[in-house]
């Protein structure tokens, strides 16, 4: 933070619900300050912006609107406004600080940013950038200093005040006059310059240009001076010593014509930039999936608006619901985790995603309200690691917190990957996969629940949503694992925990056994249908069944073994082998159908030549399963951190941010690490230095044992 104490002689009030802890900076339009939440204790940043006639309000007002509607992994999370009499005040996220404090920092140490840093940002302002782009809005006013940097290092678009639609018919607002040394050359050459998206690829050119080379390539003390700067600067000389594919880069982004300058999604979909990253002599050591990844989300981008969670506003949901998003976010942020966004509300609880806040690793967390539930997923769980033989196809929890206040148990499982293999709804269409893509995949996925059942277990809930993928950036391949065990129950006592698809969504009911749809007895063949369905789906490119409610869907089945005969036919272009797995998983009759016990189903002949170590998929196979119009409803992607960062993180007590005086106790959750993996990171944050590790690891263990 920038300011230890207060240092401005007039204070305004702040809401209610926060007492101020110091003052951040202000801008032209009004004062930062970082406050605390007196009943979560969280801390916030408050930007009190003040008006002073109805004009100045409308003009608060359609910034707050921008910042509502415009919510993105690297757009600043508004958390709520309050409106007073004289001013607005804006809760946000609290930021570390913004990129103009960082490069300030290391320019003052005579170095720029390190190298992967600056890739990271990059990355970040264009990925906020082409969406706010997408979306017919121009930033208006991209410098540093309206870049902030959050608590887990990723680069947001912050201060919204010069957001403007452009391209939409509706008048834009004309370019205030902000910072000149950031305006593009066209500012100064028209007599009511607008805000464009072009000038905001100028304003990243010359953002970019300043992290790799040094600041102040534009300076002047008023507009001429700056008009004289700008027009006269010569791009050419300013990346003469950078390595190549930056300087194209460069010299387009720093194009004086902003037509020849590359739009945002120009850059991110062009290979181009790819390019440049994979390039021998690029200045970024790189990990190109986060790009490939990064460009697949931007493809999908109209989804993803329409799929995105509200619960990112937490201001515009109904009351009662905002007090339960509220809770949830303080249980999830006080375990240390930020960045929290809402997933899926199931039977259990709810799913969110959040990231870690040292390392940066953004995980999937499942929060269940109720003990026993909590306490027959962890018995299950802790089973299945026992038996199985090869868990590494299964998505088991990582660790589980617990909230001895309210009883609600956080259960963290891995998401480093945001792709599953979710279809969408009934009518979405997806390429049909090549065979042997999908013969992969299936065998991966009944590697898993081979193992699931050999622990004793069965799925119950093998859906396209319940199938993730795990890339491995080094080596470019991808892994299909299961997840979600909120269903499974024991196989020998299945009757205790009834199945029944009445209640359940639809979408479900699609992969589920006609013996349950029939409600009748069923065995663990179960699984083996629902894995049918899928494998069916990927070789359609569609859902197998038209079916548009349960009755349909009961009527629809038994046509199954017709259907595939009618696939066996030479213009499908099926194996045989593969028409005879589909027919055996698919079999009516549940008795002799092809099931996982004894290893029946993986020996397959279509499975022949395969093993857990050459399944894996390529990532140009993996692409070939993504389906066309689908939401992938994720967009923050984080590079994988290596052993050597968690282990320095473990050395080096100043990496720890002191957090515990900004959050509440810690004593009240307790944390049991099941794949062992981070456990003195947390001994650390929950202990201090007063107890060893391993006695700080051994007392929660104990704990969390004595507790279930
Ligand atoms: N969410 C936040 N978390 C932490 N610090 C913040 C946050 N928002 C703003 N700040 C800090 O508060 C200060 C004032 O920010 P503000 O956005 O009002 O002005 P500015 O961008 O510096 O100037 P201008 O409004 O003239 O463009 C800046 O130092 C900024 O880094």
């Amino acid at each position: 933070m920038q300011n230890d104490s207060l240092q401005e002689s007039y204070l305004p009030p702040l809401p209610e619900s926060y007492v101020r802890v110091n003052y951040l900076g202000s801008g032209g339009f009004g004062s930062v300050y970082q406050a605390k939440h007196n009943i979560t204790g969280e801390m916030f940043a408050i930007k009190v912006i003040t008006y002073t006639n109805e004009m100045g309000c409308k003009k608060n007002e359609r910034e707050i609107t921008k910042l509502k509607k415009f919510q993105h992994p690297n757009v600043v999370r508004l958390v709520e406004v309050k409106k007073k009499p004289q001013s607005h005040h804006i809760v946000l996220e609290l930021c570390t600080c913004s990129l103009a404090h960082q490069m300030r920092e290391s320019s003052s140490k005579g170095a720029n940013l390190d190298r992967s840093t600056i890739f990271r940002y990059m990355c970040d302002i264009l990925e906020g950038l082409a969406f706010l782009h997408q979306n017919k809005q121009a930033f208006g006013d991209l410098k540093p200093s309206n870049i902030l940097i959050s608590r887990d290092g990723v680069a947001k678009l912050g201060d919204f005040g010069g957001v403007t639609s452009v391209g939409t018919g509706q008048q834009s607002t004309a370019k205030e006059k902000g910072t000149y040394q950031d305006w593009a050359p066209e500012f100064f050459t028209r007599s009511t310059p607008q805000p464009s998206m072009k000038g905001d690829m100028w304003a990243f050119g010359m953002i970019l240009l300043e992290m790799v080379t040094r600041p102040g390539w534009i300076t002047g003390s008023d507009a001429s001076d700056f008009a004289q700067s700008v027009c006269g600067f010569d791009v050419s000389t300013a990346i003469k010593s950078l390595p190549e594919p930056l300087q194209r880069l460069l010299a387009s982004l720093l194009n004086p014509n902003p037509k020849e300058r590359w739009s945002s999604s120009r850059l991110l979909q062009s290979e181009k930039l790819l390019a440049l990253i994979n390039s021998s002599d690029s200045i970024f050591p790189m990990d190109p999936m986060r790009l490939r990844r990064i460009q697949l989300d931007f493809q999908n981008h109209q989804q993803l608006i329409r799929t995105r969670a509200p619960t990112t506003i937490v201001q515009t949901l109904s009351p009662q619901q905002q007090d339960v998003q509220a809770h949830d976010r303080y249980l999830i942020e006080s375990s240390n985790y930020t960045n929290v966004r809402f997933l899926d509300q199931d039977h259990l609880g709810r799913v969110y995603r959040a990231v870690y806040t040292l390392p940066p690793i953004e995980y999937r967390i499942r929060i269940v309200d109720d003990p026993n539930e909590a306490s027959r997923l962890y018995q299950l769980e802790k089973t299945i690691e026992q038996f199985c033989s090869c868990s590494s196809f299964l998505i088991l929890t990582r660790r589980v917190h617990m909230c001895r206040n309210t009883q609600q148990t956080l259960f963290v499982f891995d998401d480093s990957d945001q792709n599953t293999l979710d279809y969408g709804d009934q009518t979405s269409q997806r390429p049909k996969a090549l065979e042997d893509v999908v013969r992969k995949v299936i065998f991966m996925i009944a590697h898993g629940i081979t193992d699931l059942h050999k622990a004793g277990f069965l799925h119950r809930f093998l859906v396209p949503a319940n199938v993730c993928f795990r890339c491995d950036g080094e080596c470019a391949t991808v892994r299909a694992l299961v997840s979600n065990f909120s269903r499974a129950c024991p196989i020998a006592d299945r009757q205790s925990f009834p199945l029944r698809s009445e209640g359940l969504p639809f979408k479900t009911c699609l992969y589920m056994a006609p013996e349950i749809l029939d409600g009748l007895e069923y065995g663990e063949s179960i699984d083996a249908w629902s894995l049918g369905c899928i494998a069916l789906e990927l070789l359609l490119g569609h859902q197998p069944f038209a079916s548009k409610d349960i009755n349909e869907l009961r009527e629809e089945v038994p046509s199954i073994p017709t259907f595939i005969d009618d696939l066996a036919a030479p213009a499908a272009g099926l194996t045989d082998d593969c028409i005879s797995f589909l027919k055996g998983v698919l079999d009516l009759n549940q008795m002799s159908r092809l099931s996982f016990s004894n290893n029946a189903l993986l020996s397959h002949r279509w499975f022949a030549g395969l093993s857990p170590s050459n399944c894996d998929l390529t990532w140009d196979d993996f692409q070939t399963l993504a389906p066309t119009d689908i939401p992938q409803p994720q967009t923050s992607v984080f590079d994988p951190l290596s052993v050597e960062h968690e282990q320095s993180t473990v050395q080096h007590d100043e990496a720890i941010p002191a957090e515990d005086d900004q959050r509440p106790n810690l004593n009240s959750s307790v944390y049991l690490d099941l794949r062992g993996n981070h456990s003195e990171v947390y001994a650390r944050r929950i202990a201090g230095e007063s107890q060893s590790i391993h006695d700080t690891v051994q007392h929660h263990l104990d704990a969390v044992e004595r507790d279930f």
